[in-house]
């Protein structure tokens, strides 16, 4: 029988622009996105009789019927499959989660079958293509418009969720107004002062809007700004997970240390 080990990164919106809105609702965004090493695990084989089982730390209340991303992924693929969700990623925090398990999926099922994915995926969320392209890209329409972005340096991170689940929709409808600045272009090859300074000058702006539905991103902000050699803290996504940028592991590493509370969520991670 065909198996398949897949590994489903986090994703992080290191910016987050929003444009626009289309006549449908949607809102027109253009984000740096990079993934962490950081992530849940999926084992799947091919099988006439499909299944899903979901364990792993941040397996509770993550939906174990045909609402998982996993199982209308493998619907998509027209393909049945026994599949083992192993997360490791908190759901519903702006870090892709779902949309990443999503694209593993796809990915893993196009190998297995030669059978192409229809559309980037796109049907099951905004985030399925820049996961299924899976390395550092620049996110443009509702997301369907991904282009790789090479020579980024290192970057190091700590992720902190506070274990509050933000609805991508609300937080979209909270923002007083859908048409921002364009991001500024990015930096030909920049180093990583290069674009720290250019990432200071860009925005997320879902963190607004976010923070007025929970107010403790707000904190989680401040806590990450305030520890050693953070060069920068801002939300990923719809939140509300936040992130840290340090030039080095053992910095996030200590940062992750001095971050801990109770019921938050801290991984430090390698950017890429
Ligand atoms: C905001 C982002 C940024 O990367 O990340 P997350 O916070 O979800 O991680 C994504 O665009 C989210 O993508 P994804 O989570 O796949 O969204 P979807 O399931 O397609 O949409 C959930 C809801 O968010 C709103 N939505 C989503 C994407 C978009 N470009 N405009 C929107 O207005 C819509 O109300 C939609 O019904
Ligand atoms: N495989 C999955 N992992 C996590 N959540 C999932 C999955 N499949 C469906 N969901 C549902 O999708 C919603 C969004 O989850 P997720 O993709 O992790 O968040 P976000 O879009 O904020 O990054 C959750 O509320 C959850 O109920």
């Amino acid at each position: 029988m065909a198996t398949s080990k897949a590994f489903a990164p986090a994703k992080v919106n290191l910016t987050l622009h929003v444009t626009g809105q289309r006549e449908d609702g949607y809102h027109l965004l253009e984000s740096l996105v990079m993934f962490a090493d950081v992530g849940d695990r999926i084992a799947l084989s091919l099988s006439d009789t499909p299944s899903l089982s979901v364990t792993g730390p941040m397996g509770q209340g993550v939906p174990t019927g045909p609402e998982n991303l996993v199982i209308r992924a493998a619907d998509l693929m027209g393909v049945a499959a026994e599949i083992t969700l192993e997360k490791h990623l908190p759901a519903a925090a702006g870090i892709g989660g779902g949309s990443s398990d999503a694209a593993a999926v796809l990915a893993a099922l196009r190998d297995l079958t030669g059978k192409p994915v229809p559309d980037q995926g796109l049907s099951l969320g905004a985030d399925v293509p820049v996961c299924l392209a899976g390395k550092a890209a620049m996110m443009r329409g509702i997301g369907e418009d991904v282009t790789p972005v090479e020579d980024l340096p290192e970057l190091h991170c700590v992720l902190v969720n506070p274990g509050v689940a933000v609805p991508t929709g609300a937080v979209f409808k909270g923002l007083a107004r859908k048409n921002n600045p364009a991001m500024d272009p990015l930096p030909a090859q920049p180093g990583f002062g290069a674009l720290i300074g250019w990432l200071k000058l860009q925005r997320n702006d879902l963190e607004k809007p976010a923070i007025a539905a929970q107010p403790v991103i707000g904190e989680v902000l401040e806590a990450i700004a305030a520890t050693q050699g953070c060069a920068l803290a801002r939300m990923s996504g719809s939140g509300a997970t936040c992130f840290g940028l340090y030039a080095s592991a053992a910095e996030a590493k200590a940062a992750a240390g001095e971050l801990q509370r109770d019921g938050w969520w801290v991984a430090a991670a390698r950017l890429s």
